[in-house]
């Protein structure tokens, strides 16, 4: 699971070099360090965004789906004030993470019940059914 050091801005500001580079995307405090030469997109950029918040550099890009999971790779914490999903790493959810998950759990939890309601009632009705037809269609009951 992700560090969840809380830093502030001020304090990532101090990373700032290509020995030891900080920047912040989406609310993660990521150590970029050791990624900077690894980078697709190069060195210049990412040290253009050192010690600051890269979370609109970052998004102007379209990067991946994997670029974005890679941010959990070089998080060491959390922006001092931020609340993350650490659900997934993708782009929505690290906007509004709050929203997103919310909306998940009203998925999970309604989807079940309605099933529930379905399986119980479906095969009882059914069987009230059938039952009633048997009931009503006895032999000793028909009167000639
Ligand atoms: C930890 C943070 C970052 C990670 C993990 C990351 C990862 C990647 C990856 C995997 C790619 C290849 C293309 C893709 O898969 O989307 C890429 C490309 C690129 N990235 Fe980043 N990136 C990061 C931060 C940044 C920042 C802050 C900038 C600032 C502008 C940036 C600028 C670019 C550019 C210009 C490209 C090349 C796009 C292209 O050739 O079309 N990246 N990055």
């Amino acid at each position: 699971m992700a560090d969840h050091k809380v830093f502030t801005l001020a304090q990532v500001a101090q990373h700032k070099s290509n020995k030891d580079c900080w920047f912040v995307i989406s609310g993660r405090v990521l150590n970029v360090t050791k990624f900077l030469e690894e980078h697709p997109g190069g060195e210049e950029v990412l040290l253009e965004s050192a010690g600051k918040d890269a979370t609109k550099a970052f998004e102007d890009i379209g990067h991946s789906k994997a670029a974005h999971n890679l941010l959990l790779k070089y998080q060491v914490g959390v922006l001092q004030g931020c609340v993350l999903n650490e659900k997934d790493a993708t782009d929505a959810s690290l906007k509004e993470p709050k929203k997103e998950m919310s909306a998940f759990v009203i998925k999970d939890e309604r989807s079940p019940k309605y099933t529930a309601f379905l399986e119980f009632f479906v095969p009882l009705l059914v069987a009230g059914s059938y039952f009633s037809y048997r009931y009503l269609t006895r032999a000793d009951q028909i009167i000639y």
